[in-house]
C-alpha cells in the first residue's frame, strides 16, 4: 500500500445499459454506499442485481448514468483515485507463461526492471503459499492454485484497493473453504481495502467488515450490515452464535429478492 487512506463513495449511483435489442436495462438505481479504507466490504445480492456493475464503477471502468463516484480522504477532502487491482473469477492466466512471469506481467507492462519484478513476484507468490511454484505452467496447477496465482498477480501491484469478483466461484467447496481462510488471513494482515462480490453468505461473513445486501435489479442497497465477529476468522467462526444470527438475517433479506430476481429474469 502506497497511497493515503481514501474512501470510495457512491452517491446516488445509477447505471442503465442498452441491450443489443435496444432495450434499456436499468442495472443500478440510487446506490449510496462507502467503501471504507483498510476495510473489507462484501457485496451480496441476487443474480443479475448489478454487483459486478457496481465493482466496475468503483474501479472506474464504467461511468454511472446517474449520481457520482467520489474519492475522499477521511477528513472529507477530495482525493485522487487509489491504485486498484482486480481478481476475477476466470483464472485468465497466460498458458505460455510460467507462474512467475504470469504474476510479473503487470509489472512488466509498467516498465519495472526484470530484477525488481522477479523479486516482487516471488514475494507475492509467497503470500499465497506458492513459493517454489515459480517455474510451473498454469496447466500443471490445480484450480485452487491457479486462483492463488490470480490473487498474487493482483497483490504484486501493491494496490490500495483489491477488487474481488466472485474469486472462488469456479472452485469446489473444499478448495473454496481453504482459500477463503487464506484470503481472510491475507486481508487481516495486509490492511488493504478490499471489495468482494460474492454469492456466498458464508464467504461474506468470513471476510468482510461490512456487508452490502442488494435488492433484485435494479440493484439498490437493501441493508448495510456490520460484521462484529473478531479476527482471525476461519471455519471455526461459523460455529459462533453471532455467525448464525448474521447468516439468518442476510438470508432473510436475500430470499425475497432472489425470488423476485427469478420471476423477472429474462425480462430485459
Ligand atoms: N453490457 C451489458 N449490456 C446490457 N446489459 C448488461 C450488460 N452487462 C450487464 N448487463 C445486465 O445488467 C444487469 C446487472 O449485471 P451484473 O453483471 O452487474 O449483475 P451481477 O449481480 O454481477 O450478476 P451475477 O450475480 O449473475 O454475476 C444484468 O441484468 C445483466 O444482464
Amino acid at each position: 500500500m502506497t497511497g493515503p487512506a481514501v474512501a470510495i463513495d457512491c452517491e446516488g449511483v445509477g447505471l442503465t445499459y442498452t441491450a443489443k435489442t435496444g432495450t434499456a436495462v436499468n442495472a443500478l438505481e440510487n446506490v449510496r454506499c462507502r467503501f471504507a479504507p483498510g476495510k473489507v466490504t462484501a457485496i451480496i445480492g441476487p443474480s443479475g442485481c448489478g454487483k459486478s456493475t457496481l465493482l466496475q464503477i468503483a474501479r472506474g471502468f464504467l461511468n454511472p448514468s446517474q449520481g457520482r463516484l467520489r474519492f475522499v480522504t477521511l477528513g472529507g477532502q477530495a482525493a485522487a483515485a487509489p491504485a486498484m487491482a482486480t481478481v476475477w473469477q476466470a483464472f485468465n492466466l497466460f498458458p505460455w507463461r510460467n507462474v512467475l512471469d504470469n504474476v510479473a506481467f503487470g509489472l512488466e507492462l509498467a516498465g519495472v526492471s526484470r530484477g525488481e519484478r522477479e523479486a516482487r513476484a516471488k514475494a507475492a507468490l509467497a503470500k499465497v503459499d506458492l513459493a517454489g511454484f515459480e517455474d510451473k505452467y498454469p496447466k500443471q496447477l490445480s484450480g485452487g492454485m491457479r486462483q492463488r496465482v490470480g490473487i498474487a498477480r493482483a497483490l504484486v501491484m501493491e494496490p490500495d484497493v483489491l477488487l474481488l469478483d466472485e474469486p472462488f466461484g469456479a472452485l469446489d467447496a473444499q478448495t473454496r473453504l481453504v482459500l477463503q481462510e487464506q484470503l481472510a488471513t491475507l486481508v487481516e494482515t495486509s490492511g488493504t481495502t478490499a471489495i468482494l462480490v460474492t454469492h456466498s453468505i458464508e464467504e461474506a461473513i468470513l471476510l468482510a467488515d461490512t456487508i452490502l445486501v442488494m435488492t433484485a435489479r435494479p440493484g439498490r442497497i437493501a441493508a448495510e450490515i456490520t460484521v462484529d465477529l473478531g479476527r482471525p476468522r476461519s471455519l471455526a467462526t461459523t460455529h459462533h452464535p453471532e455467525y448464525g444470527v448474521l447468516f439468518d438475517r442476510i438470508y432473510g433479506l436475500l430470499r425475497d429478492e432472489v425470488v423476485r430476481a427469478m420471476t423477472t429474469e429474462g425480462e430485459a
